[in-house]
């Protein structure tokens, strides 16, 4: 293209000389004019052969390149440029620019498939005014309850930042936040000291499914106790109010039932679930020290089974491994004869404890749990029959020091919070679970109130119940959702 417009400005000078000899200007100036034609020829024969060249491949195809990357590419899309008709350097040249070419249309497609990961529009949070908006770290807030806690925080207009080491927790969780003003993201393990100015911490990070929290158990005490001491020692140095996420597993294998705050537990020290219970123990011991010696204003919640969305389908803990199996078809497998029990509180009733307890003057453990009880027996009769296939059930041999009994006592957290759970007050078999997968709707099982699946916040779940089909937004890729099926 080039050429063809230096030849026509060439062609442009020529003329224009002829013109000055007839009009019989002087030969120094026709002079001038045939320098420049020559310089125009010049540079288009340079420029022609340092970018231009041809060559035949060995089926005898002839190909002229030009330097345009997009149009090599085009022109010869086939790696195999092995052809000696092309100097070694080019080919090697064009290789690379094709392998470029081909990141960048990777890389591309990458960013495109981000940005449609990115909501364009954040949920409508709450304003508060600088007097009444905290800022608040949750640790483990990109796992399955720091999600949650981060999502009613975020709603309530505070400031979030999430320190995450992501071992358990995942970013989809909280993802639909990246980006708002006030909320911030860490990619941070607490087993390191972390240095930010906030008014409340809650301390939720660690693995809390037993095959997690067994898979490597010296790293799960150092982040229950080292990673708490950090958390305390932060609390100290800026003035904030912690709140300890402890567990129903203090109490061990107990021999009360059900348990209140008061019972000291019954734990195997040496035990394969000793890292976590023994963990929480000494977060819980260094946080009464801490607040003896060094007045730091603590709280802490003994957590109880809880489920809900964004429990991840490899969880491993029952309620995800029950509905599973029985969507896939399998065995739905009881560890041991199935008589020990269990409660399960819906995971939007914790994240209001933990929220009433951290505002609460009360300073003594509390449980935060659902007193519903089931046999784990019956609970996967209760799974098997929600999701509606086949499966047969399977007693696997039992594991080691599983407490066979548990069931909290929350008259404390009625009597100072005000709190109890709310889902599954009514509980019985006719509650829905809903499964869904990123591969499409898989089945609807039970239990949430729909309230709660009209959430802002959750994204493209199919919740189908009694023959009425709703699209309701959902997080994560995998999600357990439950309804009541008067919602409908
Ligand atoms: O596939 C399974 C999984 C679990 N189970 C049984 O179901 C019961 C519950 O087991 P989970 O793994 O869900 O959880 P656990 O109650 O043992 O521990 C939990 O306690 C409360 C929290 O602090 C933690 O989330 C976790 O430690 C156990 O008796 C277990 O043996 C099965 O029978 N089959």
């Amino acid at each position: 293209m080039e050429f063809f417009v230096d030849i026509i400005f060439l062609a442009a000078l020529l003329t224009w000389g002829g013109l000055c000899l007839v009009t019989e200007m002087s030969t120094r100036n026709i002079s001038w004019w045939v320098k420049v034609a020559v310089l125009c020829l010049y540079k288009n024969w340079v420029y022609t052969e340092e970018i231009s060249y041809t060559y035949r491949d060995k089926s005898g195809r002839s190909y002229h390149f030009n330097n345009i990357v997009e149009q090599a590419t085009h022109q010869y899309p086939a790696v195999e440029i092995n052809d000696n008709k092309a100097p070694d350097s080019k080919v090697h040249e064009i290789q690379k620019l094709q392998e470029a070419q081909k990141k960048i249309e990777e890389l591309e497609k990458k960013v495109k498939d981000l940005e449609k990961r990115i909501p364009q529009r954040y949920p409508d949070v709450k304003y508060l005014n600088y007097r009444s908006r905290k800022r608040i770290l949750i640790t483990g807030g990109a796992g399955f309850v720091g999600s949650h806690l981060v999502d009613k925080l975020m709603m309530a207009g505070h400031e979030v930042i999430v320190a995450d080491n992501f071992f358990t927790g995942r970013k989809q969780n909280v993802e639909h936040w990246i980006g708002h003003e006030n909320f911030e993201l860490i990619h941070h393990d607490i087993v390191n000291p972390l240095y930010i100015e906030v008014d409340e911490i809650y301390h939720l990070a660690s693995p809390a499914s037993p095959p997690h929290y067994m898979y490597n158990p010296v790293k799960t005490i150092k982040t229950n106790t080292v990673g708490t001491i950090n958390m305390l020692g932060l609390a100290k140095r800026v003035g904030a109010r912690v709140l300890i996420a402890s567990t129903s597993e203090v109490y061990g294998d107990p021999e009360v039932h059900p348990q209140p705050e008061t019972y000291w537990g019954h734990v195997n020290p040496i035990g394969p679930r000793a890292c976590y219970d023994e963990g929480k123990r000494v977060a819980e011991t260094l946080s009464y020290a801490y607040a003896k010696q060094e007045k730091v204003d603590v709280r802490v919640a003994r957590i109880f089974n809880t489920f809900g969305p964004r429990m991840h389908m490899n969880d491993g803990r029952v309620v995800s491994n029950f509905i599973l199996q029985a969507l896939r078809n399998e065995p739905i497998t009881i560890y041991g004869h199935g008589k020990q029990t269990r409660s399960f509180q819906y995971v939007s009733d914790l994240v209001d404890g933990l929220i009433a307890l951290m505002t609460s003057n009360y300073t003594l453990p509390v449980n935060l749990g659902n007193p519903t009880e089931y046999t784990i027996e019956e609970f996967a009769s209760m799974i098997k029959q929600l999701v509606g296939k086949q499966s047969t059930i399977r007693q696997v041999a039992a594991v080691e020091d599983d407490p066979q009994r548990r069931k909290p006592d929350i008259s404390r957290a009625k009597k100072y919070l005000g709190w109890e759970p709310k889902v599954f007050e009514t509980t019985n078999i006719d509650k829905l679970v809903v499964f869904s997968s990123n591969d499409g709707f898989r089945v609807v099982v039970p239990l949430v109130p729909v309230d709660w699946v009209c959430d802002p916040l959750m994204m493209n779940v199919v919740v189908i119940s009694g023959g009425c089909k709703k699209l309701f937004p959902v997080v994560s890729q995998f999600s357990f959702i439950v309804l009541t099926p008067s919602g409908f």
